[in-house]
């Protein structure tokens, strides 16, 4: 068949004049699935009119002669009228059958070969996917790992940089090197006919494409280039690209980021911190303190100007030993403490707890109205000397921590803006799981306020009846007011009050007396004293006792790097050092832990590993072994109450 100018008439003259060809080779840009059933006619819009009549006879001539065969293939084709004309001819319009069954497209190179751009010779592996981009787009993935040409729109032999021109397969756009300027796309492949748009499938080849086809997986390696004849005169044939890596192994290992050395989780936490609200939490490690010592007023006796919260005094030593009888101080009992957050935090210069015995009531009256032997029971027991607890001390609770920071370390300790500002909030609930640090964040917030920190229990305080209860509580409000700053924890506040689900009042209930100091009484003013308040029974709370904390914080239970790090804190004290696919496996099976079940867990496997004085590390299967006996105590619908009282109460973060 000769082709004529006429042939490449506009396409919208097209339906009067398609044409039928001897040859039943397709245009490239019109290569259509021939239809399964047998040699059939075919008809071919050919719509390209920019090609000269040499050129066209010259590719027809080679067409014919290299694809006479395809014809012959083996490959059943259904009957022709499967497909009306119109959706055959305007598949965009017709919605043609998937191709059927199982059965590959024919090998596509070997239709494209001979093409412009394409190699010379035999057919070569297949895979390259022919330069129409609709063709491409709708065939499965390249199969080149790292194929450098992007998604399946692109021939995987050339980038974009060739317009889609019929590539053979092998070429990849050279990222790194200029590709020539891509000829004119008109003369390397004719303008898919109206309707059918880059976007818009040619031939409705099913979405995902065809699924990877045997004899595909192992594509032979990308051919050598075509000789220049068959590229649009003038463009020197791109250079092949090596041959794409291998795909990567999946990661085999876990790692916990905060487990990562500290300099990239810096380097990442830094770039965290460049935006977002933790941008001021970029984890770094305590900074000198300032030239002048502290960078707010401070009075000339070290006492701070501000709410009665003193800051550490410039240069002042660590105190070295703490509550664990001259043992290390926390931080350096466990492993290094927490590496970066995951929320990253940033730790104030990190302060000394108040100098010890210095919470001595000051010699003189003691407060009025205090039982001397309760204030002296006060501060011989109640008082916390246990070494002092920074932010990074606590895992995970980045949100949480940033609260605390903002709403109510760095109120209580700026000065006052102006004569009669509003006081900062003197009270925090901190609500949550059994175990969840609840207690561990009331002893940071006083080591970030450089304050003394009493610790009562509820449970402690209603054991000896009420009277004596009371007037314990009593004395501890009045020994905290009348050595500021302090910070009083009371935990398991829930205890003090009455039993309301069973509205019979509790043995012991020190609700009045709370409430009384919460309002200022017990003893002097209440400036400089925090009083903390912890329970994980929210909802016994009375409305007169949740009103009288300013602040409600929910202490939730540690996420999966949280788990991780406290867990390796943890094995760390038992000189065990799991492998990160272990501890990976173990952060998994602790889902709904709290810190405080996380650490029983560990002194479980050590138990049940019977290992006295611990002749050996800690092993997986001690920690395997220890779960079938230590679980989550929190249930699902526990949590879901938390999360409830929360979004009624809680002063959210
Ligand atoms: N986020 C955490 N990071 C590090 N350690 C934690 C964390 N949460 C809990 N722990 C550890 O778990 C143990 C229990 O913590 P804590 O006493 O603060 O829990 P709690 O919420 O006060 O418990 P309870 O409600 O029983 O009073 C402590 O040893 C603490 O160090
Ligand atoms: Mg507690």
């Amino acid at each position: 068949m000769h082709w004529t100018p006429e042939h490449a008439q506009p396409l919208n003259q097209w339906p009067e004049q398609h044409l039928d060809v001897s040859s039943t080779t397709p245009s490239p840009a019109h290569k259509l699935e021939l239809p399964p059933g047998g040699r059939q006619r075919c008809h071919y819009a050919w719509a390209h009119d920019d090609i000269s009549a040499l050129t066209a006879s010259n590719l027809l001539k080679r067409y014919a002669e290299k694809y006479s065969g395809v014809l012959d293939s083996p490959y059943e084709r259904p009957a022709l009228g499967g497909y009306g004309d119109a959706a055959f001819l305007n598949g965009a319009k017709g919605d043609p059958e998937p191709w059927p069954g199982p059965e590959p497209p024919y090998p596509l190179a070997s239709l494209h070969e001979g093409l412009p751009g394409t190699k010379s010779g035999s057919g070569g592996g297949s895979g390259g996917l022919g330069g129409s981009p609709v063709l491409a787009g709708n065939l499965p993935e390249p199969l080149y790992a790292g194929n450098a040409c992007g998604g399946p729109s692109a021939a995987p032999e050339y980038g974009a940089g060739y317009g889609g021109g019929y590539l053979a397969p092998g070429y990849c756009a050279q990222t790194g090197t200029a590709l020539p300027p891509p000829p004119p796309a008109a003369l390397l492949q004719p303008p898919p006919p109206p309707g059918y748009g880059p976007s818009g499938p040619l031939y409705n080849y099913p979405a995902g494409g065809y699924a990877a086809q045997p004899g595909y997986a192992a594509l032979p390696p990308p051919p050598a280039p075509p000789p220049p004849p068959y590229l649009t005169s003038g463009l020197a044939a791109p250079t092949p690209l090596p041959a794409p890596a291998p795909p990567r192994p999946a990661p085999t290992s876990y790692s916990f980021p905060a487990a990562e050395a500290g300099v990239s989780l810096k380097r990442k936490a830094a770039d965290e911190g460049a935006e977002g609200r933790y941008r001021k939490y970029v984890y770094e490690p305590a900074k000198a303190p300032a030239a002048d010592g502290t960078s707010y007023a401070a009075t000339d006796n070290g006492e701070c100007r501000g709410n009665g919260f003193r800051p550490k005094p410039p240069g002042a030593a660590e105190e070295a030993s703490g509550k664990y009888g001259g043992g290390l101080p926390l931080k350096v009992l466990g492993s290094p403490v927490y590496g970066p957050q995951l929320e990253p935090f940033e730790k104030f210069p990190e302060r000394a707890p108040a100098p010890r015995g210095g919470f001595a009531v000051p010699p003189g009256e003691p407060p009025k109205g205090v039982d001397p032997g309760a204030l002296e029971l006060v501060t011989s027991k109640m008082l916390d000397c246990g070494p002092p607890v920074q932010w990074a001390d606590v895992a995970g609770q980045g949100a949480l921590k940033a609260a605390l920071e903002e709403e109510l370390v760095w109120p209580l300790l700026r000065p006052p803006a102006y004569p009669g500002s509003p006081r900062p909030p003197r009270t925090v609930l901190l609500f949550g799981p059994r175990g969840a640090g609840k207690a561990l964040l009331g002893r940071c917030l006083a080591t970030q306020l450089g304050a003394t920190l009493l610790r009562l229990r509820g449970a402690t305080l209603t054991a000896p009846g009420s009277a004596e209860g009371a007037h314990l509580l009593q004395a501890a409000f009045a020994a905290a007011r009348c050595r500021p700053p302090s910070v009083l924890l009371i935990s398991e506040l829930d205890a003090l009050l009455p039993a309301r689900d069973d509205g019979v009042a509790a043995a012991g209930a020190l609700q009045a007396p709370l409430l009384a100091c919460l309002d200022g009484g017990c003893g002097a003013g209440s400036d400089g004293v925090l009083v903390v308040g912890t329970t994980s029974r929210p909802a016994a709370l009375d409305e007169a006792t949740r009103r009288r904390f300013a602040l409600r914080f929910y202490v939730a239970l540690p996420d999966g790097p949280a788990r991780g790090q406290i867990l390796q804190r943890a094995l760390a004290q038992q000189g065990c050092a799991l492998n990160e696919r272990e501890l990976a496996a173990l952060v998994q099976g602790t889902q709904g832990f709290s810190g405080g079940e996380l650490g029983q867990l560990c002194q479980q496997a050590v138990a049940g590993a019977g290992l006295p004085g611990l002749q050996r590390p800690l092993s997986y299967k001690d920690l395997e072994a220890a779960l079938a006996k230590v679980g989550p105590r929190a249930s699902p619908k526990d949590l879901d109450s938390y999360v409830e009282w929360d979004k009624m109460y809680g002063s959210g973060h």
